[in-house]
C-alpha cells in the first residue's frame, strides 16, 4: 500500500487554495493513500493572547505548562481538527477527526518536564487504527496530541508528530505544507537540498524558526527510510499531473 503522510501547518490552514485539495485528489487517483497530521501554533498563539497567558518558546518547542495545555487541546481538537476535516468535506474528501491522545494512537514520552513542561515525544504510534481508516477510504486528520502510558496528555510539535507516524506507517512519502514555497535561501526556491546542505544553512541562519522543526523531521524520516520527503506550499499547486513543486530533501550530496 502507498501511503503518504501530509503534514499541513497551522500557518496555512486559513489560506489553503483549492490547489490543495486537488492535489489530494490526484493523489489518490495515483493510487497513495493519504494520512494528514495537522498543526496549529498561530491559532494557540491567539487563543492563548486571549486567555492572557504567555507563549514561551524553547528551542521551537512551546513551553507547556497545565494551563497553556488546556489550550493547546481546545484549539487544537476543538478547532484546527474541526476546521481542516470541514474543509476536507467541501472539497469533496472523506475525512475523519483522530485525535493523537486517543486509543493508543500517538504514544509519548515527557522530552524534559523541568524545562518545557508537558510536551511530548512520540514513542509509539498505533498504526493498525491509521492503517483500518485508509482501508476504508477515509483520510485520518490526526491532532498531535500524544497520551503517556499512564494516560497523561502531551503537547507535540506536529512538525515531530508527521515524521512519527511516516515512520510507523512506513510512508512513501513525507510532505510538510506550509505558508512558504519550500526552503528560501535568499529569496529563492531551492528545488532540492540535502541533509548536510541543511545543517549549513541552519548554521548560517538562513534556516530558522519554524522551519528548524520541519527540516529536523525531514531529516529523521529520511533517516528512517522514507523516500521523498518535501517541503511544500498549501497555497499553491504543489501536486499537478505527477509533478511536485518544492523543495525535495535527499540523503544525497548533491554536485553544486
Ligand atoms: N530558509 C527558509 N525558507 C523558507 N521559510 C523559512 C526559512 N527559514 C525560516 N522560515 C520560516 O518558516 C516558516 C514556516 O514555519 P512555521 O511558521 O512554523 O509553519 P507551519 O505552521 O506551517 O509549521 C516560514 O513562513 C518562514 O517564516
Ligand atoms: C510542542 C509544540 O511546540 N507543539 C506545537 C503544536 C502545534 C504545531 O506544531 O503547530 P504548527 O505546525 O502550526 O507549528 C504548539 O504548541 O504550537
Amino acid at each position: 500500500m502507498k501511503s503518504i503522510v501530509l503534514k499541513c501547518g497551522g500557518s496555512v490552514l486559513d489560506e489553503l487554495s483549492p490547489a490543495f485539495f486537488e492535489a489530494i485528489h490526484s493523489l489518490k487517483k495515483n493510487g497513495y493513500k493519504p494520512v494528514i497530521v495537522h498543526g496549529g501554533g498561530p491559532a494557540i498563539n491567539t487563543m492563548l493572547d486571549l486567555y492572557k497567558i504567555d507563549s514561551k518558546f524553547h528551542n521551537g518547542l512551546r513551553v507547556t505548562c497545565d494551563k497553556t495545555m488546556e489550550v493547546v487541546e481546545m484549539v487544537l481538537s476543538g478547532k484546527t481538527n474541526r476546521q481542516l476535516v470541514s474543509l476536507l468535506a467541501e472539497g469533496g474528501l472523506n475525512a475523519i477527526g483522530l485525535n493523537g491522545s486517543d486509543g493508543g494512537c500517538l504514544v509519548a514520552d515527557f522530552i524534559n518536564k523541568e524545562d518545557l513542561g508537558f510536551v511530548g515525544t512520540v514513542t509509539m504510534v498505533n498504526k493498525e487504527i491509521i492503517n483500518k481508516l485508509i482501508d476504508s477510504d477515509l483520510i485520518p486528520v490526526i491532532t498531535p496530541i500524544g497520551a503517556t502510558e499512564d494516560g497523561e496528555r502531551l503537547n507535540i510539535n506536529a512538525d515531530y508528530a508527521a515524521a512519527a507516524v511516516a515512520k510507523a506507517i512506513d510512508a512513501e512519502r513525507c510532505i510538510f505544507v506550509t505558508n512558504v514555497e519550500g526552503i528560501l535561501i535568499n529569496g529563492e526556491l531551492i528545488e532540492e537540498t540535502s541533509t548536510t546542505e541543511i545543517q549549513e544553512y541552519i548554521s548560517d541562519g538562513h534556516i530558522y524558526g519554524g522551519m528548524i522543526p520541519k527540516v529536523e523531521s525531514a531529516i529523521s524520516a529520511l533517516d528512517k527510510g522514507i523516500n521523498q520527503v518535501m517541503i511544500v506550499s498549501g497555497k499553491k499547486a504543489f501536486y499537478q499531473q505527477g509533478g511536485w513543486t518544492g523543495t525535495a530533501i535527499t540523503n544525497k550530496e548533491r554536485v553544486k
